[in-house]
């Protein structure tokens, strides 16, 4: 366990009168404890648009200035994303360090990153952060967090800035070659055949809405046995992977369910394109789940940013259900249903039976019932069916195995020459 006390912080905000702002301050806040700082003021300034050179009235950064030294803190969280300039001169005015939202989502990112995909995607949207903000502090705080790798090699006869800007332009191109060797390695390719075959869902919603949990749930009851749990923890952005389980039903229906990155309101478009093939799970779905912590009081604005975002990553027609989980936290009755809208506990079975039951209804439309009769001589075509469909019946008759099978459709064109109308079957 880390036991450095949390760094005290400043958080300022613009208040153009949007109806989101309390809530984007609050939003922030939570940001600011997931990386391990804590907000011993808040300060706003009504303004309609913020200050192009100093975001704040150059009155009020003065202000901040005297607020700063009070509250001994050096370092001034802002709520939106600032111009290079911004940050410079919101510098040399309150003499603190300055943090923008974007550089903080990415600071926590950095350090939640585990696989070496997830590292590089936030790699690249740091270096791609720091190109333009070069000589700010925010440019040598990620630098610090190995953003841009290999910074510190310094040539002669170049200025400082020159020097940096080629070398963070190097960097990049280095990443975006790594990123792409990922993508083509073969595992990859052969889980994206798998993923043609069956269909997939995926969790999307707000971090900490409890994706991670329902997967567990789904994949403790109908994954495979050696398939893992994946990680969950009460905090913003547990999970950057993206993780990938098939689920086998009793029936013997399977689709493919992923796990993905949390959103957070303006999450940084950087970001947002770094961590574009690890959302792409989402865009290629058949089906979304949308987790949404109905627990929450600003779960509305919680369910409108994971709709900008999936709209951001262009997944605009994927059919997607509502799941309003931790319905325990609350007075609601669970589970229940209204059309695609359900209210569940991901900690309750029969919450987890109905999620299961919605789940089949959307995906599986391809499927097909239909009576066998399959010659002893062709005995593998039995194995498949027990293996691969939904075996409803089975006898073994003089000239064959007569089954009736629920199967996907491909399969039964696969099989077609061995089907019996329901007469046939009767007839024998
Ligand atoms: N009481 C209750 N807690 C829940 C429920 N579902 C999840 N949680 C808790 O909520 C917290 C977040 O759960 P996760 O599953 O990690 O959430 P997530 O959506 O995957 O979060 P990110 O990966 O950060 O985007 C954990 O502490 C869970 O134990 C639920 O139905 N009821
Ligand atoms: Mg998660």
């Amino acid at each position: 366990m880390d036991e450095t006390p949390a760094t005290p912080v400043v958080t300022i905000g613009l208040n153009s009168g949007q109806a989101t702002f309390d809530y984007s301050m609050e939003e922030l806040k939570a940001l600011v404890e997931a990386n391990h700082m804590t907000v011993v003021e808040q300060v706003q300034q009504a303004l309609t648009k913020p200050n192009p050179g100093t975001y704040f009235g150059t009155g009020k950064v003065e202000e901040l200035a005297t607020i700063v030294a009070d509250d001994g803190v050096d370092t001034v969280v802002v709520n939106d994303e600032l111009t290079p300039s911004q940050i410079r001169n919101l510098e040399n005015g309150t003499k603190a360090r300055i943090i923008d939202r974007t550089g903080l989502i990415l600071e926590i990112f950095a350090n939640r990153a585990q696989s070496r995909e997830a590292k590089l995607q936030v790699q690249l949207a740091m270096l791609q952060y720091q190109l333009p903000r070069l000589h700010t502090s925010a440019s040598q705080r990620l630098d610090q967090q190995g953003g841009a790798g290999g910074l510190a090699n310094r040539g002669s006869g170049e200025s400082q800035t020159e020097m940096s800007r080629r070398t963070i332009e190097r960097s990049i191109n280095h990443v975006n070659h790594e990123l792409k060797e990922i993508n083509q390695a073969a595992e990859t390719q052969r889980a994206q055949r798998e993923r043609n075959e069956l269909p997939s869902v995926a969790l999307v919603g707000y971090t900490n809405a409890g994706k991670s949990t329902i997967m567990n749930a789904l994949v403790q009851r109908f994954g495979k046995n050696e398939d893992k749990q994946v990680f969950v923890k009460n905090m913003l952005f547990a999970t950057l992977d993206t993780s990938v389980r098939q689920l086998i039903f009793p029936d013997q229906k399977k689709l493919l369910l992923s796990d993905t990155v949390g959103f957070v309101s303006q999450l940084p478009t950087n970001l947002v394109k770094a961590f574009r093939s690890t959302l792409s799970e989402a865009a290629n779905a058949d089906l979304l789940i949308q987790v949404v912590d109905y627990a929450d009081p600003n779960r509305d604005a919680m369910m409108q940013t994971t709709e900008d975002t999936l709209q951001e990553i262009g997944v605009t027609d994927v059919p997607m259900i509502t799941v309003f989980n931790k319905a325990d936290l609350t007075d609601a009755e669970y589970p229940s249903r209204a059309g695609d809208q359900l209210i569940v506990s991901a900690k309750d079975d029969a919450s987890i039976d109905m999620l299961v039951q919605v789940m089949k209804e959307k995906v599986f439309h391809n499927y097909v019932t239909a009576n066998f009769l399959i010659p002893f001589a062709a005995g593998d075509v039995v194995a498949y069916f027990n293996d691969h469909a939904n075996v409803l019946s089975t006898d073994y008759q003089a000239d064959g195995t007569a089954m009736r099978v629920e199967l996907p459709s491909a399969d039964f064109n696969k099989y077609k020459r061995y089907v019996v109308t329901d007469a046939d079957a009767a007839e024998d």
